[in-house]
């Protein structure tokens, strides 16, 4: 037998191969499926680099201009590419690179030397003291006491600092200077200082992590190394040419590779039962879910158990199933079914004979008749305000799944501002009632009906899943959840939420997992890193969000404080404008210059009459638009102007987002906290710039 050395790419190689030009791409790659054949090859020169701290860094020529930088240890054979590009740019980046093996998480890290990591700190603390600098979130603050002073080296090598970076780790004073450094530190080590900054201990931060080390960590073993967690959110061991090929061709793909460690932690494993994964806009949770339902495609479920993945919206559902197939084989893909919930549940109940209509939409035909008919029961001496029976009907009566008075009298009411004595409710019961009725005898249902006489006649069946997954769960209402409960039996891996309450767009469906029947105690887990938004455009969409009570999908609360970007660019702009149609003049600058450099622009509005306006006035300039209608999926690789309300941005993301909005919700159906909700989901659907224009 012979034996095969191992042969790693970095995330820095695919990253940077990612910017080069088709031509070069298809060099490196010849060049790189002869290097995985074979590293050892009398035919593959290893330069030295004299400028390079890290003995460990060769440079390899891919032809007279282009370089490959090699990690090349003298034992062990493990070989990683770990960047490529014009000769001199290559050197350089090897010059101020060093990889090495963390000596308490054990994890290979790679890490700028301190001579630039040094003038990066210096740049930060001159911006600090310049008055001019803009405050943005105490990072103005001049601060007497360094940052991670009360922790010990122990302390900062747990929770990923490298061992060389310890001096100038401590010499951090304020969140700017950490900041600064991001991009020079590894992922976990930056993501472990923020939260300490941002008040956790280091115990919180381990726990959450689920580090355990319990082995003698050898720093030379580069090969035990290269297997953690940690490590393969920045490396990836290739196992032959056809798959060295597959990810040299789809370079810009990183998410199918390379995981954050608490990504991959809570993709691979069994857990004990019901997981919720909180996350703020970008920060993977989709992802996450995927690579979990492949996960257990691969290693639990069957063709006849199969795992169920769910979320609100078809458009979200179909754009999942295309990405889960962009990485799972067609056997994986058959033990995998990608559905909304809705077009689930009316599948199943037409398969179970179930003779009503579901009703999406109760303003609507019959089921609007049927609802004026119940209201003429209303009484009027009660002096409620108009919409507080639709409202209690949405909220308590269906939320709840309320079928009699006496249900209803013991009916939790919390936070719907009137107080209802057993002598009200009474009085009121009767509305709903009769709407219950008039909708039988039309043979129609409301949905959350629906939901509960779907998980209803569940019971008595086989479970025909081993494992749902939901993603965008805040959308999930309480009939909901507990039919994705009833799905499934109870154990492990039964379920996986992912969610974000700040995202939550449809405010009615307000749930507590807990109440619902699913228990998630010690298995919720939180994402901190936005892979998506640059750190200038996710303030800008935290600040909009001032003010405004966010749950934790369970019975707490949830808060933004926690979250960072791991990209940046522009400060958004803010124009203001007294009407939409001067604001829409100057739309299409913007949009110019955005096509003109090859971004996805997409413009977001409250509704579907500004989408129209938007619309014409782009028109105008000749620019090719498209609106995104409700049944309309994006295509990522269009060249047209995307024009989308703030629901149906949901879920999506552009280059660039400019965001039409209203100084006030007048006018809006959404309160002012849906609207700041909204407003926040859309800001978030924007990678590099993003423009918010008030009128
Ligand atoms: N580990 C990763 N490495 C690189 N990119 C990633 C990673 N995880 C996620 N991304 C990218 O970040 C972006 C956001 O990911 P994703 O859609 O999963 O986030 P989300 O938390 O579900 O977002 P939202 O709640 O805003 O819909 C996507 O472009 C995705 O490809």
């Amino acid at each position: 037998m012979t034996f095969k050395p191992k042969v790693a790419l970095a995330q820095d190689f695919l990253a940077n191969l990612a910017t080069l030009t088709a031509a070069v791409q298809g060099k490196v790659l010849r060049w790189a499926l002869r290097f995985q054949s074979d590293p050892t090859s009398s035919g593959i020169n290893y330069e030295p680099i004299h400028g390079a701290r890290d003995r460990n860094l060769k440079s390899v020529r891919i032809d007279r201009d282009w370089r490959g930088i090699v990690f090349k240890p003298p034992a062990g054979d493990v070989y990683v590419l770990m960047y490529v590009d014009h000769h001199d740019d290559a050197y350089r980046w090897a010059e101020g690179r060093r990889v090495a093996v963390n000596p308490t998480t054990g994890a290979l890290q790679v890490f700028a030397v301190e001579s630039l990591v040094e003038p990066a700190l210096e740049r930060a603390r001159q911006a600090t003291s310049r008055p001019s600098a803009a405050p943005q979130e105490n990072q103005g603050e001049q601060r007497q006491t360094a940052l991670f002073a009360a922790l010990s080296d122990a302390d900062l090598l747990s929770l990923g600092t490298p061992e060389d970076l310890l001096g100038q780790v401590r010499s951090i004073h304020t969140e700017l200077e950490l900041d600064a450094v991001q991009g020079l530190l590894p992922v976990e080590a930056y993501e472990g200082l923020f939260l300490i900054a941002a008040g956790d201990t280091v115990s919180d931060v381990l726990i959450a992590r689920e580090t355990r080390v319990d082995r003698t960590i050898d720093t030379e073993d580069f090969a035990t190394a290269i297997e953690t967690a940690e490590s393969q959110s920045r490396f990836v061991v290739v196992a032959d040419e056809e798959t060295m090929a597959a990810m040299l061709n789809s370079p810009l793909s990183q998410w199918r590779v390379f995981l954050h460690p608490t990504q991959r932690k809570l993709a691979q494993g069994d857990r004990g039962g019901p997981v919720r994964v909180l996350g703020g806009a970008g920060t993977g949770k989709t992802v996450l879910a995927m690579h979990r339902a492949k996960w257990l495609a691969e290693n639990r479920a069957t063709t006849e158990k199969k795992v169920f993945f769910t979320t609100f919206t078809r458009n979200l559902a179909a754009d999942i199933e295309e990405n889960l197939k962009s990485f799972c084989s067609p056997s994986v893909m058959q033990k995998i079914e990608v559905k909304n919930l809705d077009a689930w549940v009316h599948g199943f109940l037409r398969r179970y004979k179930y003779d009503h209509q579901i009703i999406y939409n109760r303003k609507k035909g019959e089921a609007a008749e049927a609802w004026q008919r119940a209201l003429t029961l209303q009484d009027t001496a009660l002096a409620l305000p108009p919409d507080f029976y639709e409202d209690e009907l949405e909220r308590v009566v269906l939320a709840q799944g309320i079928n009699s008075r006496d249900d209803y009298r013991q009916a939790r009411r919390t936070g719907r501002g009137v107080v209802l004595t057993r002598g009200k409710r009474d009085a009121i019961w009767p509305v709903f009632e009769e709407y219950r009725a008039q909708l039988a005898s039309r043979k129609l249902k409301e949905v959350d009906d629906a939901y509960r006489d779907a998980a209803a006649l569940l019971r008595d069946k086989p479970a025909t899943y081993s494992a749902v997954i939901a993603d965008e769960t805040q959308d999930f209402g309480p009939q909901a959840l507990r039919l994705l409960r009833a799905m499934v039996p109870e154990g492990p891996n039964d379920l996986l939420f992912v969610g974000d309450g700040h995202q939550r767009i449809y405010p009615r469906n307000r749930a507590s997992m807990s109440s619902s029947g699913i228990n998630i105690r010690g298995r919720s887990r939180k994402l901190y890193l936005n892979y998506r938004t640059t750190e200038e455009i996710r303030r800008l969409a935290v600040a909009t969000l001032e003010g405004c009570e966010v749950d934790d999908l369970d019975e707490g609360s949830d808060e933004v404080k926690r979250y960072k970007s791991l990209s940046h660019g522009p400060v958004p702009r803010t124009l203001a404008f007294q009407h939409l149609e001067d604001s829409l003049s100057s739309l299409l600058p913007i949009v110019q210059a955005g096509l003109a450099e090859a971004r996805s622009v997409c413009v977001i509005v409250p509704t579907r009459q500004d989408a129209a306006a938007v619309q014409a006035a782009l028109k105008a300039g000749k620019i090719s638009t498209t609106i995104l209608g409700p049944d309309e999926r994006d295509n990522p690789d269009s060249r047209s102007v995307r024009i989308s309300t703030m629901h149906r941005a949901k879920g999506l993301e552009f280059d660039e987002v400019v965001l039409l909005i209203p100084q006030d919700c007048r006018g809006l159906k959404a309160s002012a906290d849906d609207l700041q909700r909204l407003q926040y989901v859309a800001m978030t659907r924007a990678k590099r710039l993003a423009t918010l224009v008030r009128y």
